[in-house]
């Protein structure tokens, strides 16, 4: 068999076009664009790679753009007052903090400052409890942009055996509370499970968030089932050249799954379009609009 390739970077743009329109008519009813602060602390330089294709990707979607970037030496006490200027100030729907922070930075103290509603990242524990329970609630972008992937290749996942490789907080745990709103039977593995091959085999979806380049070998999917490799990682090859890499063995898995992200041009780009699309929900909730459709 030789896999399905799922376009993260087709399925990114459809969905940034969809917030482009919504964010006209919500211009319309309110008089201004969906707003959107982004806070890059320090030059660590594929954290401002980051925040210049989200900037970029915002300002082409016809939303507000806020850019905060502020040196390496910034105390938590001084992002924290800079996260409160922004929770306060009206045109700002959604604030991102481009994570990592520099380690002097109390990283959950500076997480939990953002006001929930405006929390387009989804990393406050009220928007996490929120997702744990079912309520509504903003999503991280990442696992979000999964779980359009999934639905748009694979269609209802409603009965399907899930398997999410790794337990972070930023993709894993909200990956596998995603897959188990939508009815799937879930396993979340990580560097202590035990025989990880033949965990993997079993799943109609895998999802790898593990950080390891070419962990997830063909060997290990079960034949058509549907993986989705969240890794990236710029690893040196033999001859000196650095190629951005997954947690999965690419070319070894197309032949065995019935559809499956590449990298680059996979998840990464759903990352950004959800961003946006949080943004525009966020705007709309507080003005007390409702959600906007096809989001
Ligand atoms: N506050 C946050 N910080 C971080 C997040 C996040 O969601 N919120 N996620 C990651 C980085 N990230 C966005 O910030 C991100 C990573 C990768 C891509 C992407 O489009 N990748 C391309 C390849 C890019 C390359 O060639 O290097 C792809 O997969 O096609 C977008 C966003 C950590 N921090």
């Amino acid at each position: 068999m030789t896999a399905e390739i799922i376009d993260g970077k087709a399925t990114a743009a459809e969905l940034r076009q969809k917030v482009a329109d919504v964010g006209a008519e919500f211009r319309q009813k309110t008089g201004r664009a969906p707003g959107l602060a982004v806070v890059l602390v320090g030059e660590h330089p594929p954290s401002a790679a980051y925040v210049r294709s989200k900037v970029k990707a915002t300002l082409e979607a016809g939303l507000q753009s806020f850019e905060h970037k502020i040196p390496a030496e910034t105390t938590t006490e001084e992002l924290l007052a800079l996260v409160d200027r922004l929770n306060a100030d009206p045109a700002v729907d959604g604030i991102l903090v481009q994570l990592p922070l520099p380690k002097h930075v109390d990283e959950q103290a500076v997480l939990t400052r953002v006001d929930p509603d405006k929390d387009v990242d989804g990393f406050h524990p009220v928007n996490v409890g929120r997702l744990s329970i079912g309520l509504e609630a903003l999503v991280p972008c990442t696992p979000l942009g999964c779980l359009k992937l999934l639905q748009k290749y694979v269609g209802d996942l409603s009965g399907l055996e899930a398997v999410v490789i790794g337990r972070s907080n930023i993709v894993g745990k909200p990956m596998a509370q995603l897959l188990l709103e939508a009815n799937c039977t879930v396993t979340i593995a990580h560097s202590r499970t035990r025989d990880l091959p033949e965990v993997v085999r079993r799943a109609d979806i895998v999802v790898a968030a593990v950080g390891r380049p070419e962990l997830v070998r063909g060997s290990w999917i079960k034949a058509g089932a549907s993986v989705i490799d969240v890794g990236q990682e710029r690893v040196e090859q033999p001859d000196g050249t650095r190629k951005l890499l997954g947690d999965v063995a690419y070319a070894e898995a197309a032949e065995v799954a019935g559809s499956i992200t590449p990298v680059p041009g996979g998840v990464g780009p759903m990352t950004i379009a959800c961003l946006l699309r949080n943004t525009a929900v966020a705007a709309h909730r507080r003005e007390g609009l409702p959600d906007p459709e096809g989001l």
